[in-house]
């Protein structure tokens, strides 16, 4: 932290917001049955004291719109710009509620869609400064806080009927016993991870075989492959990477949304001899009740449902919850709205007993999400069995503190914030759309220059 935090120090006096895209569709990378081409981009949020701390936050987009984001983000600066640090952080709930139903914005979203986030980024950014100033990486800021300090930063509006704030308090001080234990052996094993690297949609047999093979030498035990297009080769597919990973391995596939209710159970039945672990987001994010339809009908094929990298709110998640929709919670840390409403569906998974396995892999979510199962592991859940979160190899080296897996785990982040400050480098290269390297795309005609009319 530089200088003393006096509340004039500690003033907000900027937010700044970029447009970053990087060029991830040359190489299928990140490709699925519904996002064929993502551009793997974000939203990227600095704010800043008077001191000149900075906070850096960002939410996950996949090339163009992002755009549209960062237009919202900017919408909503000005109830930022002004505000003490430290007095969001004492009050963090009632400023995160400001941000969130701000009387006008809010009829573009409520706590959906562009508008939350926006609203992800910036309170991501808020949460990297916080533990800049105290000097901590996120998930150690959480650990320390306690249990009243952490359950005051979340909004328990819409979801007392399953968690109440007293409660939240009570499971969080039960949780305690054990604590310093686990901090000590986060250190020495890390959290474990899982690869989506290889079975992106758009990769070949040859890739996919060389990388199974690369990621079992890394030491992985855990693939996710993504299906959906077309059955006949999905099956071709899961032959190649079972007859590469064999049998102990674990396998779960991805359809992105692409089936309706009764095909997607039709699909998995096809699947099943496959040894499929979960198939996420076999349908709409929004449809709680076909999803709780599939997992019925998957349960006996001992296939879950996993779901959560595009479910919108608390809200909604509180209901995939409640209706046994989803065996496997995956939370999205550069969505909902930020930390604060993240907190809440930890507290509400653990209550209704389903295990999170966060989303990861685009832009900076490896880098937060790490820090939001550190803590889950050391403060809430106590364990890490039958957990795992996800690891994808893209633009780590674009960040300045970049995720560190070793062994197939997540090795606990030692510097302060929230691992999500980019390199100086990589915005110069990479803003979208002038850029040095997106002006050079544009003359080898990679991409079309979106400053000039078609
Ligand atoms: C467009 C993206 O790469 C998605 O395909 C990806 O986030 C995916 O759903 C995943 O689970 O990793
Ligand atoms: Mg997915």
């Amino acid at each position: 932290m530089s200088g003393t935090m006096t509340t004039e120090n500690l003033r907000i006096v900027s937010l700044d917001v970029k447009d970053i895209r990087f060029p991830t569709s040359l190489g299928a990378h990140g490709s699925d049955a519904m996002h064929t081409d993502p551009d793997y981009s974000c939203a990227y949020v600095t704010v800043k004291t008077a001191k000149g701390d900075e906070g850096h936050g960002l939410t996950f987009t996949c090339g163009r719109g992002t755009e549209i984001v960062v237009a919202a983000v900017k919408s909503l600066r000005n109830m930022v710009i002004g505000q003490t640090a430290f007095e969001i952080f004492k009050d963090f709930a009632g400023f995160w509620r400001s941000l969130t139903s701000e009387t006008q914005i809010r009829w573009v979203g409520p706590e959906k869609g562009v508008t939350h986030l926006a609203v992800a980024a910036i309170v991501n950014s808020l949460w990297d400064l916080w533990a800049k100033l105290l000097n901590k990486p996120v998930w150690l800021l959480l650990a320390d806080l306690e249990p009243e300090q952490l359950v005051s930063t979340i909004d328990f509006r819409y979801i007392t009927d399953v968690i109440t704030k007293e409660e939240a308090i009570e499971i969080l001080k039960k949780a305690r016993e054990g604590k310093e234990e686990r901090i000590q052996d986060l250190f020495v094993h890390g959290y474990p991870a899982y690869t989506t690297q290889v079975g992106w949609l758009g990769y070949s047999n040859e890739q996919i075989i060389e990388l199974c093979q690369r990621y079992l030498d890394l030491g992985f035990t855990f693939f996710k492959l993504k299906v959906g297009n077309d059955l006949k080769d999905d099956i071709r597919r899961l032959e190649l990477v079972r007859n590469t990973i064999g049998w102990d391995n674990t396998l779960a596939v991805d359809a992105n949304q692409v089936w309706e209710v009764n095909e997607a159970i039709e699909w998995m039945k096809e699947l099943a001899r496959f040894k499929i672990t979960w198939i996420e987001e076999p349908t709409s994010p929004d449809d709680i009740l076909g999803h709780a339809t599939i997992a019925k009908a998957l349960k006996p094929l001992g296939i879950g449902v996993a779901t959560g990298e595009m479910c919108c709110n608390r809200v909604m998640f509180k209901q995939f919850l409640q209706a046994d929709a989803m065996q496997y919670c995956q939370i999205d840390s550069a969505r909902i709205g930020g930390i604060n409403e993240i907190l809440s569906v930890y507290l509400m998974a653990h209550k209704l007993g389903v295990k999170i396995c966060p989303h990861a892999g685009g832009i900076g979510l490896c880098e937060m999400v790490q820090h939001l199962q550190m803590w889950d592991y050391i403060c809430l859940s106590g364990t890490r069995e039958g957990r795992v979160i996800e690891y994808v190899d893209q633009q780590h080296d674009q960040f300045v503190n970049p995720t560190i897996v070793d062994k197939a785990c997540y090795q606990a982040p030692r510097v302060a914030g929230y691992n999500t400050t980019l390199k100086q480098e990589a915005i110069e290269k990479y803003e979208y759309p002038n850029g040095s390297e997106w002006e050079s795309m544009y003359q080898k005609g990679l991409f079309h220059d979106p400053r000039k009319l078609y």
